[in-house]
C-alpha cells in the first residue's frame, strides 16, 4: 500500500523519540507533531522499536533503513508493528517480494549510477553530498527516470538548507537530521517552518496557505490561514496558532479559553493546503456549536453524547443504566450482534448495525477509550502483515454450525515455498464455510447458498433514474458529465470515438493479437454453427404451410464491464455472434480509463467485428445513452452484455420504457461458479476454479459440493484453496469473495445435482468421475465444463462458448448470450385455396365464440367466393 506522506520529509532520529538518547535535536512531542520518522536499525534496538511501535504506531509513520539487519524475522516484525516502508540491501529484495511496496532497496553515494538499484516501489540513497561533483548529474538522471518514492539522505553535517534544495530539484523525499532542525528560532539550525513554507505553494497575493483544522476523528472544525511565523509558533507552543487574514497571529483561544492541542501538522497532496488536527477544548466555531460546519453526527455525535452521559446524566438515562451495570451491556452487546446477523434488508443491516454500534462504543466510553483510540488501533491492524487464522473460535464455531474440522486437527500442510508463505507469517485463512448435508436442513443451506445481498432494487432505482432522466434530457452532456465523475476521466471531451478507428488506437503486443485472433475464431465458429440454414416449414394441414425465419436485430448495444477490471473477452463474447448473425449496426459501449483512453484491445475487437462506433461511458449512463440515443450515439433495438448493479438495473428499466422501445438480453451480474468434485478431483485443479471466479469481484459467490470426500480430502482442497489465493495479486478481492462462499458435503451425485439445479449456478464445473455421464443430470446451468481438463476459463476466453451468462439464479429460465440473442423470429402462413376450405371452420367457430365477426368474415368471404 503507496501513501502519501504527511509532510514532504523525513526527520531521522537515533533511537525512538522519547525513548532517551536523544540530547539533542526535535523532541518527541514536535516529532510527534511532524509524523514522519526514520530510522536505521541495529540489531540490539530492535526490541526497542518494536516495543515502541506497539505504543505509537499510529502516532508516528515509522520508516526504518534495516540494511544492517541480518534476520528476516525481524525485519518482517517491524513491517508487522507497522514500518510504513523498510530499505533493504538490493540483493535481498526479492526475499521481501510477498511485501510488495512496503520493501525498496537502500545504495549509497552522490553518483547518478546509484539510481540504477530503483524499483517501481522506490529507493533510499544514503550518504549523499549535495556539494559533490556528481549531484548534479544524480538530479539530472532521477528528473529523466521521474522516480517515485526517491528517498534521500545526506552525509554527516552537510548543509542542511543547500540539501534540502537539491533533493527539491532532484524531486526526492529529503530525510533531514533531526539535531539540525528546530523549532524554535535557533542559530545554526533549520527551521521546520521554513522547510514547510518553502514546500508549500499559495495562490494568495499574501502568500498565506489555507488551513483545514480537523478534531482527533477527523471532523473538520473550520478553515484557516497559516503563515511561516504562525506555523513556527504553533510548533513552539504545540497549540493552534494561525494567521489572522486581518489581526495577526491568531492563538486559538487567547481570549474565548477554547484552546487546542496540536497533534499533526500535515500538507495536501499537492502542497496548497495544511491540515492541523488538534485536541478542541470547549468548541471551535464562534457561533453555538462544535465546528464552523455544524454539529458534530453519526459515530461522533454518539460518542459526544456519551462522554456527556458518563459526566452527568439525567434521571432515568438508559445509557447511565448501562455503564453501571456491566451484565446488561454484556448481554445486550451479544443480542444485538446476533441481530445484526440475522438482519436480511439493507435497511435491517444498517438498524442493527447501528445499535449494535451504540453498545459497543457505550463499552468503549465506560472503559475510557475514545473513538480516536479505536481508530488508532483498527489503522495499526491495517498495517500488520503477520495474520491471525480469523476462524471462529469453538462455543461460536459450534453455535454456527460450523462443522469444519479445527486446525489443530488437520494434517500439516506442505510446505510452501518462502515467496509465498514465509513460516514466520500466518495470514489469516482464506476458507469457505462447510456445511455437512447429514447434519443441517434444507433450510440452513438455502440460507447459506443466498447470494451476496446486493443493494435494495429501491435504492438501487433511485441512484440509475436520475442518471437515465439527465441522459434523455441533456444527451451528450450528460454523459459526459457522469463519466468524468465514475471514471474521473475529465479530459474527455466527447462520449463516442466511430469507425475506422485509428490504428494509434488498437496497438498491441503480438502475442495479445494472436490470443485474441485465436479466441475470435473459435467463437466465430462455435456461433456460425448455430445460424439456422433455411427457414423451418411444416405443412399443418393440406395446404396449410406454417414457415419460421429468422433475421437480424438491426442495431445492438454491447455493454463491455470496466468497473474492477477491463474485460475485452466480453468484447469478444458479444461483438463476435452480432457480427456473425449481421447485425447492421454495433455499437459498443465501456467505461473509459481515467486519462479518457479505452483499453485497446476492446477497440482491436471492435474493429474486428465491423463495430460502428464504442461509447466511452459506463453505467446507467451507458445504457441509457445506448436505449435513447444522443447526439452523438447511435440508438440500438437491444442492449447486450453484463455489469454490476447499475448496469442491470438500468438495462432492467429501458426495457420496461416503452417510449425506448428497447430489448435487453438477461440479468448477468457477478459471476459465479459452483464446482462439484468427488474423491478423484485433483485438490489444486479444484481450488484454482473456484479462485478464478472469486476474482472477479468481492460480490462473486463460489460454491464447492464435495461428493463423499473424506476429512483429508477436503483439507487438502482448502489447504490448496488457501495456499493459492496468497499468491494472487486480487488476495483482497479474493478474501472477500471467499467470506460468502460455501462448501457443501454430499454423499452421492445425485444429491450434488438435487442442490446444483436448485442453486441454478452461471458456471457448473464437474470435476466427476464420468463427467459426462453427469450432464443428463443437469437441468439449470449457464455453462457446463466437464471433467478435470477442462478449466472455466476456457470458456471464459477461448474455447469458442459464450461466457455472458445468467447468474443469480437466472439460468433457471434464461440461457446464456448466444447466437439467437442478436436474432428474431417471423413466422409466416402460405394456404391455397384447399388449405383454406380445410382449417377455415375451426378458424370461424373459434372466432364466433370470441363474438369477432370481422375475424370470421374474413374466412367466410374467401370459402363464398370459391364457391360462387
Ligand atoms: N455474468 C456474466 O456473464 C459476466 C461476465 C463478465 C463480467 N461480469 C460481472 O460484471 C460485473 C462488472 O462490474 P464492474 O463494476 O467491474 O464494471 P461495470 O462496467 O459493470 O460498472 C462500472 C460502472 O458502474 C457505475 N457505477 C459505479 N459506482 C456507481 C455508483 N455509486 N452510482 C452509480 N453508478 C456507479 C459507473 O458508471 C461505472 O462506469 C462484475 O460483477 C463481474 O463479475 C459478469
Ligand atoms: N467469468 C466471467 C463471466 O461470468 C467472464 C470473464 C471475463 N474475463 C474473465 N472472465
Amino acid at each position: 500500500m503507496e501513501t502519501t506522506l504527511p509532510l514532504p520529509f523525513l526527520v531521522s532520529v537515533a533511537v525512538p523519540p522519547g525513548l532517551g538518547g536523544a540530547k539533542e535535536g526535535l523532541n518527541r512531542e514536535e516529532v510527534s507533531c511532524l509524523g514522519c520518522v526514520f530510522f536505521q536499525v541495529t540489531p540490539p534496538i530492535v526490541e526497542k522499536i518494536l516495543r515502541f511501535l506497539g505504543r505509537h504506531n499510529t502516532e508516528f509513520h515509522p520508516y526504518f533503513d534495516v540494511t544492517r539487519l541480518e534476520s528476516r524475522d525481524d525485519v518482517v516484525s517491524l513491517l508487522d508493528a507497522g514500518a510504513r516502508k523498510v530499505f533493504v540491501n538490493p540483493e535481498r529484495l526479492s526475499d521481501f517480494a510477498e511485501f510488495g511496496s512496503r520493501v525498496a532497496p537502500a545504495v549509497t553515494g552522490s553518483s547518478a549510477s546509484v539510481l540504477a538499484s530503483a524499483t517501481e516501489h522506490g529507493l533510499l540513497v544514503s550518504d549523499f553530498d549535495p556539494t559533490s561533483g556528481e549531484a548534479a548529474q544524480l538530479v539530472e538522471e532521477s528528473n529523466s527516470k521521474k522516480l517515485k518514492n526517491f528517498f534521500i539522505k545526506p552525509t554527516a553535517g552537510a548543509d542542511l538548507e543547500k540539501f534540502v534544495k537539491v533533493a527539491a530539484e532532484a524531486h526526492a523525499i529529503p530525510i533531514l537530521p533531526s539535531t539540525g532542525l528546530s523549532c524554535k528560532p535557533e542559530t545554526g539550525k533549520l527551521a521546520v517552518s521554513k522547510i514547510l513554507s518553502s514546500a508549500w505553494n499559495s495562490d494568495r497575493p499574501d502568500g498565506l496557505v489555507p488551513t483545514v483544522v480537523v478534531d482527533e476523528n477527523g471532523a473538520a472544525l473550520g478553515l484557516v490561514y497559516s503563515s511561516e511565523e504562525s506555523v513556527g509558533e504553533a510548533l513552539k507552543t504545540q497549540t493552534g496558532v494561525y494567521q489572522s487574514r486581518k489581526r495577526g497571529l491568531w492563538y486559538k483561544g487567547a481570549t474565548s479559553g477554547d484552546t487546542q492541542e496540536l497533534v499533526r501538522i500535515s500538507l495536501d497532496c499537492d502542497n496548497d493546503a495544511l491540515k492541523f488536527v488538534v485536541k478542541q477544548k470547549g468548541r471551535f466555531c464562534h457561533l453555538e456549536q462544535a465546528g464552523c460546519f455544524g454539529e458534530l453526527k453519526g459515530i461522533q455525535k454518539l460518542e459526544q453524547t456519551l462522554l456527556s452521559r458518563k459526566q452527568s446524566a439525567p434521571e432515568g438515562s438508559y445509557t447511565a443504566r448501562l455503564f453501571s451495570d456491566e451484565k446488561l451491556l454484556r448481554a445486550k452487546i451479544m443480542e444485538e450482534a446476533e441481530e445484526l446477523c440475522d438482519a436480511k434488508t439493507p435497511e435491517e443491516v444498517a438498524f442493527e448495525a447501528a445499535d449494535l454500534i451504540y453498545f459497543a462504543l457505550t463499552r468503549a466510553v465506560g472503559a475510557g477509550v475514545t473513538l480516536a483510540d479505536i481508530e488508532k488501533s483498527l489503522d495499526a491492524k491495517s498495517w500488520k502483515v503477520k495474520r491471525r487464522t480469523g476462524d471462529a473460535k469453538g462455543k461460536w464455531a459450534e453455535k454456527e454450525g460450523i462443522t469444519v474440522a479445527s486446525k489443530e486437527a488437520a494434517p500439516a500442510a506442505a510446505p510452501a515455498p518462502a515467496a509465498e508463505a514465509p513460516k514466520e507469517t500466518t495470514p489469516e485463512r482464506i476458507t469457505m464455510k462447510a456445511y455437512d448435508m447429514a447434519k443441517v436442513s434444507e433450510e440452513e443451506l438455502d440460507k447459506a447458498l443466498k447470494r451476496p445481498s446486493q443493494k435494495s432494487a429501491d435504492a438501487i432505482m433511485k441512484i440509475i433514474k436520475p442518471i437515465i432522466d439527465d441522459v434523455r434530457k441533456d444527451g451528450d452532456k450528460a454523459v459526459l458529465a457522469y463519466t468524468h465523475k465514475f471514471e474521473k476521466a475529465t479530459s474527455l471531451t466527447s462520449p463516442v470515438i466511430k469507425a475506422p478507428f485509428p490504428e494509434s488506437l488498437m496497438q498491441l503486443p503480438a502475442e495479445t493479437i494472436k490470443a485474441i485472433d485465436v479466441s475470435f475464431e473459435n467463437i466465430r465458429k462455435f456461433h456460425a454453427a448455430q445460424k439456422e440454414d433455411k427457414p423451418l416449414q411444416v405443412e399443418t394441414m393440406p395446404g396449410v404451410v406454417c414457415s419460421r425465419f429468422s433475421r437480424p436485430i438491426e442495431a445492438v448495444g454491447l455493454y463491455i464491464p470496466g468497473g474492477t477490471a477491463v474485460l475485452p473477452s466480453t468484447a469478444l463474447m458479444l461483438g463476435v455472434p452480432a457480427m456473425v448473425a449481421g447485425c447492421k449496426k454495433i455499437v459498443f459501449a465501456s467505461p473509459p480509463r481515467s486519462d479518457g483512453s479505452i483499453t485497446p484491445e476492446i477497440v482491436y475487437v471492435a474493429h474486428k467485428v465491423g463495430a460502428e462506433s464504442i461509447v466511452l461511458a459506463g453505467g446507467a449512463q451507458a445504457v441509457a445513452a445506448m436505449a435513447y440515443g444522443t447526439e452523438s450515439v447511435s440508438k440500438v433495438d437491444k442492449i447486450l452484455g453484463p455489469g454490476n448493479q447499475f448496469v442491470t438495473a438500468a438495462k432492467m428499466h429501458v426495457s420496461n420504457d416503452t417510449n425506448a422501445g428497447v430489448g435487453i438480453d438477461m440479468p448477468a451480474g457477478p459471476s459465479e461458479v459452483l464446482v462439484i468434485a468427488d474423491k478423484d478431483a485433483n485438490p489444486a485443479f479444484v481450488a484454482s476454479d473456484l479462485l478464478s471466479q472469486a476474482e472477479h469481484g468481492v460480490d462473486s459467490q463460489v460454491v464447492l459440493i464435495g461428493v463423499d470426500l473424506d476429512e483429508k480430502k477436503l483439507l487438502d482442497i482448502e489447504d490448496e484453496l488457501h495456499r493459492q489465493a496468497m499468491a494472487l495479486p486480487r488476495v483482497d478481492i479474493v478474501r472477500g469473495s471467499i467470506a460468502h462462499s460455501v462448501t457443501v458435503l454430499v454423499k452421492t451425485v445425485e444429491e450434488a445435482m438435487r442442490i446444483s439445479n436448485k442453486y441454478a449456478p452461471e458456471h457448473l464445473i464437474l470435476q466427476l468421475r464420468d463427467a459426462e455421464k453427469v450432464v443428463d443430470l443437469v437441468m439449470n446451468a449457464g455453462s457446463v465444463f466437464i471433467g478435470e481438463w477442462t478449466p472455466e476459463s476456457v470458456g471464459d476466453y477461448s474455447a469458442g462458448v459464450n461466457h455472458s451468462l445468467p447468474t443469480y439464479g437466472y439460468a433457471k429460465q434464461y440461457s446464456g448470450v448466444n447466437l439467437g440473442s442478436f436474432v428474431k423470429h417471423i413466422t409466416s402462413s402460405n394456404l391455397t385455396a384447399e388449405g383454406l376450405r380445410n382449417v377455415g371452420d375451426a378458424v370461424m367457430q373459434l372466432a364466433k365464440v370470441e363474438e369477432l365477426e370481422a375475424h370470421r368474415r374474413a374466412v367466410s368471404i374467401r370459402i363464398e367466393h370459391m364457391n360462387r
